[in-house]
C-alpha cells in the first residue's frame, strides 16, 4: 500500500493561498489546514474532510467524518488545553440558545462535488450569519491529524446551527454536513434523512458530476427541497446559464429560480439564507408523539464516551431522560443534551425539528451507530425509523505486524479504532508465510487506506498489508456456501461446485473525448457495458456493470489518468454474480507465498502470472542467491521469472548469520520506507504485496500524468 499511498499523496495540488503557513494556535499544534475553520471547542471536532481536488485519487471524498478517524486519545491532550480560550469564544454563542417555534426551523445539507465550493460557502453562511466571526475562522482551527493535513483533507464543520431574521422573524438554521465518499453513502443518505432541504451546490465553470448526481438523487428520494446554487460566478470561465441548463437536463430540477452565488466573494450569500427560509419547508411538529430521533453521526470521545449527532423526528428529549437505541438494543441514561452552535452548548430539551447531540457514556459507537432511532425507554416508539442498514465490509486485506512482538500492540489499535468505528471488522489470522495478523474487512479502499494509516502513525505499528480482496461466495460439493474473503483460503477445486462475486454498477460522467479511453478502461475490467448517455452536446455518462474485484485496485487511478483528471465516478453494489474464477498463486523460491495468491478470472489467468512474477522481479531486491519466482494454478507453473544472485560480499555485512543485526535492519527498513518481511530466506517488501494491483503498463499512466 506503501506506494500507492504516496502516489495518492503526491499527486495532491499545490497549496492553494497563504492559509498554509498563516499564524498558528499555538496551544495546539502543529500544523494547518489550508481551508479555514471555526475556533475548535474543547471538545468538540468539527470536521469535514476532504480532497480539495477533483482530480485526485478519489474523486470526492468529503469528509471522512472526523470522528471515525480521529484519534482519541491525541485528541483529548488537545482539546483539554484548549478549553477556556474556544468557551471564551463562544460567550455569544448563548444568543443562539434562543427557542423559535418549529415552522421557523429549516434542515438542510449542501450537496456539491469534491472542489465545487461547499467548504467555502458554509463557512460563508457561518460568518454572514454571526454564527462564527471571521477573525476566529481565520486564525484559531485545530489540526492534529497528520493525515488530513497531508491529504490536503480540510477541517470542516459537522453541523451548525444559525440564526437568520427574515422579515423580522428569528429563524434557526440548521445546516448538516454529508460525506462526500462512496465509502460513505449510507451515511450520506442518513445525513440527507435528516433534513427538509438541500443546497446543490455547482461550479458555474464546470458542470454537473457524478457524485453530484448520486448525492441528488439520494436528496430527491428522501423528498428533500432541492435549491440549485450556481457557485464561483466571479470566475472569468464562469457560464451559470450553460450549467443551469445542464442541471435542468441531466438531473430534471426546475433552475428557473437557480441562485448565482460566489462563496469566495460573498455574494448572493443572503439570497441563499432567504431561499432557505422561503423554500425549505419547516419540520412538523410532531413534538406530542414518542421521540424518535434519526442518528446521523456519532463519534467517540476517549472522556465523555460516544457523541450521537441526531435529528429529533417525532417527541421531546431531555438531560437525565433513559434513551433506547432500537437497533442495537442498547439503552443508556442521557448524561447531557445539546445542540451544536457550531460548538456543543447544552441545552434543557430538544424538541421535534431540532438537531442536536446527546453523551450518554456510551462505550462503543456500536451501540449507537449512524441510521438508528434513539427513542425512550419508558415509552418506546412503535416504528423505528426507515432506512436503518447494517455497515456490511466490502473489501478485506490482511494485517501483519513485521516485527511479530507488535502483534498484541496491533490488537489493541484495532480494538480502539473500532470504538469509533462501527464498520471496521477484524479478525486474527495466521499466515505461514507471515505469522500472526489479522483479517479486517472495510467498506472501501478510502476506509481501507485511512485505517492502515492510523494504525502506522498513530499507533507506530510497521504493517505489512496484502493486497484486498472481495468477499466471494463458494458454492461447495457438499452442498454448503461458504463466503471467503482470502484468497488463500478458497476451498480446492475439487471441492467446490461454482464462485459467485460481487458486481458493482459505475456510473462515468466523461467530456466526450474521453469515451473511448474510459471504454476500453472497462471493458479490461470485464466491464458489461449497459448504457451511454449524452447529457449535453459535450459531455456523457456511461454505465458498466463491473466485478468489484475489478474496481478495488487502480480503477479510479486509471480513470482519472486517461481522462486528465476530467471524468468523475460513482459506484453502487449490486448484488453476486457466477464467474469462472480460480486462485492464482505465487512461489518465491520454491516457497508457496500466500498473501500473493489472488484470485483471477480465467482468461485473464496467463497475463496477470506474467505481469505479476514480472513486477515481483523489479520489486524484490536481489539476494546472495539466485531466486525463482514463479505463478502457478494449482501445481502447474504458468509464469516464471528468476532473480539473479549478487556477489556475496556485498551484502555479507548485512545478511549475516546475526539475527539482532538482521532484526535492526528490519526496524530501520521499517522505519523508512523500505518495509520487508522475510519470506523463507528472502526479503520481501511491502511493495511487492500490493504488486498484483500495479500490474497496468507504467508507460501508459507516465505518457498521461
Ligand atoms: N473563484 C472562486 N473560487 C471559489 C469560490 N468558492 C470556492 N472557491 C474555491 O474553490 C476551491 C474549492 O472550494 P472548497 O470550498 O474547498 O470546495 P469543497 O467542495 O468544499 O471542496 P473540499 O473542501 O475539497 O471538499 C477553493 O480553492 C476555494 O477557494 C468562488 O465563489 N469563487
Amino acid at each position: 500500500m506503501a506506494t500507492n499511498l504516496k502516489l495518492f499523496l503526491s499527486s495532491k495540488p499545490p497549496p492553494q493561498g497563504n492559509h498554509h503557513h498563516c499564524g498558528r494556535t499555538p496551544s495546539i499544534s502543529h500544523h494547518h489546514h489550508h481551508h479555514l475553520l471555526f475556533p475548535a471547542s474543547n471538545r468538540t471536532f468539527y470536521s469535514l474532510q476532504s480532497f480539495p481536488s477533483s482530480r485526485n485519487n478519489f474523486n470526492s471524498y468529503s469528509r471522512s467524518r472526523r470522528s471515525r478517524y480521529r484519534v482519541c486519545s491525541k485528541a483529548a491532550d488537545v482539546q483539554s488545553k484548549d478549553a477556556s480560550a474556544s468557551e471564551a469564544t463562544f460567550v455569544a454563542g448563548r444568543d443562539r440558545l434562543l427557542k423559535v417555534p418549529t415552522e421557523n426551523i429549516r434542515n438542510f445539507s449542501i450537496i456539491a462535488h469534491i472542489d465545487h465550493g461547499k467548504s467555502t460557502l458554509a463557512d460563508k453562511l457561518l460568518q454572514v450569519t454571526g454564527t462564527v466571526q471571521s477573525r476566529d475562522m481565520k486564525e484559531q482551527f485545530l489540526d492534529n491529524m497528520d493525515l488530513e493535513r497531508e491529504r490536503g483533507i480540510t477541517i470542516k464543520l459537522q453541523a451548525a446551527r444559525m440564526r437568520f431574521t427574515h422579515e423580522s422573524k428569528p429563524y434557526c438554521l440548521n445546516l448538516i454536513d454529508t460525506p462526500g465518499h462512496v465509502d460513505f453513502s449510507y451515511e450520506v443518505s442518513r445525513s440527507l434523512a435528516a433534513c427538509e432541504g438541500a443546497l446543490l451546490v455547482v461550479d458555474a465553470s464546470q458542470g454537473v458530476e457524478a457524485q453530484t448526481l448520486a448525492n441528488v438523487y439520494l436528496a430527491l428520494e428522501n423528498n428533500l427541497e432541492v435549491i440549485p446554487v450556481l457557485n464561483k460566478i466571479d470566475l472569468p470561465g464562469a457560464e451559470p446559464s450553460r450549467v443551469v441548463q445542464e442541471i435542468e437536463e441531466v438531473i430534471g430540477l426546475d433552475c428557473s429560480n437557480a441562485i448565482y452565488c460566489s462563496a469566495k466573494e460573498g455574494i448572493g450569500i443572503n439570497e441563499i439564507l432567504t431561499a432557505i427560509v422561503q423554500r425549505i419547508p419547516p419540520p412538523l411538529d410532531s413534538a406530542k408523539k414518542p421521540l424518535r430521533a434519526l442518528i446521523f453521526d456519532s463519534y467517540y470521545d476517549a472522556y465523555r464516551g460516544v457523541i450521537v449527532y441526531f435529528r429529533v423526528i417525532d417527541g421531546t428529549v431531555k438531560k437525565g431522560d433513559r434513551i433506547y437505541f432500537m437497533a442495537s438494543g442498547k439503552d443508556y441514561f442521557a448524561d447531557e443534551v445539546g445542540v451544536l452552535s457550531p460548538n456543543q452548548l447544552q441545552v434543557d430539551e430538544l424538541y421535534a425539528g431540532e438537531v442536536g447531540y446527546i453523551s450518554a457514556s456510551i462505550r462503543s459507537v456500536a451501540d449507537a451507530r449512524v441510521g438508528d432511532t434513539i427513542t425512550h425507554y419508558t415509552r418506546k416508539a412503535d416504528q423505528s425509523l426507515p432506512g436503518y442498514k447494517e455497515a456490511t465490509p466490502m473489501v478485506f486485506c490482511g494485517l501483519f505486524p513485521i516485527d511479530a512482538d507488535q502483534f498484541p500492540d496491533l490488537r489493541d489499535a484495532l480494538e480502539k479504532l473500532q470504538l469509533n468505528d462501527a464498520a471496521l471488522k477484524f479478525e486474527p489470522e495466521t499466515s505461514s508465510a507471515m505469522g500472526f495478523g489479522f483479517r479486517c474487512g472495510f467498506l472501501g479502499l478510502l476506509h481501507m487506506e485511512i485505517v492502515q494509516e492510523r494504525l502506522e502513525r498513530e499507533y507506530n505499528l510497521s504493517l505489512i498489508t496484502t493486497a484486498p480482496s472481495v468477499v466471494y461466495r463458494v458454492h461447495c460439493s457438499n452442498d454448503e456456501t461458504v463466503e471467503c474473503s482470502n484468497p488463500s483460503a478458497l476451498p480446492e477445486p475439487g471441492k467446490r461446485r461454482s464462485i459467485e462475486e460481487p458486481i458493482v454498477k459505475i456510473e462515468m460522467l466523461t467530456p466526450k473525448d474521453y469515451i473511448g479511453a474510459l471504454m476500453e478502461l472497462s471493458q479490461e475490467r470485464r466491464g458489461d457495458f449497459k448504457e451511454m448517455k449524452f447529457i449535453t452536446e459535450t459531455r456523457a455518462s456511461l454505465t458498466y456493470q463491473m466485478p468489484l474485484a475489478e474496481m478495488v485496485g487502480d480503477f479510479f487511478d486509471q480513470l482519472k489518468s486517461r481522462s486528465k483528471g476530467y471524468a468523475s465516478m460513482e459506484y453502487s453494489f449490486i448484488g453476486y454474480k457466477e464467474s469462472d474464477l480460480i486462485k492464482l498463486d505465487v512461489l518465491i523460491n520454491g516457497e508457496g507465498v500466500e498473501p500473493l495468491s489472488t484470485i483471477v478470472h480465467r482468461d485473464k489467468a496467463y497475463s496477470v502470472g506474467r505481469a505479476l512474477t514480472q513486477k515481483l522481479k523489479e520489486l524484490i531486491p536481489r539476494q546472495m542467491f539466485k531466486v525463482p519466482i514463479q505463478a502457478c494454478i494449482g501445481t502447474k507453473v504458468i509464469a516464471s521469472e528468476s532473480l539473479s544472485a549478487i556477489r556475496k560480499d556485498v551484502l555479507a555485512k548485512c545478511y549475516g548469520g546475526d539475527i539482532s543485526r538482521k532484526k535492526k535492519l528490519l526496524k530501520k527498513q521499517a522505519a523508512g520506507k523500505k518495509r520487508m518481511k522475510a519470506i523463507g530466506k528472502v526479503d520481501v517488501p511491502q511493495e511487492a504485496f500490493m504488486a498484483v494491483l500495479k500490474l497496468e503498463k507504467e508507460s501508459s499512466f507516465k505518457l498521461q500524468e
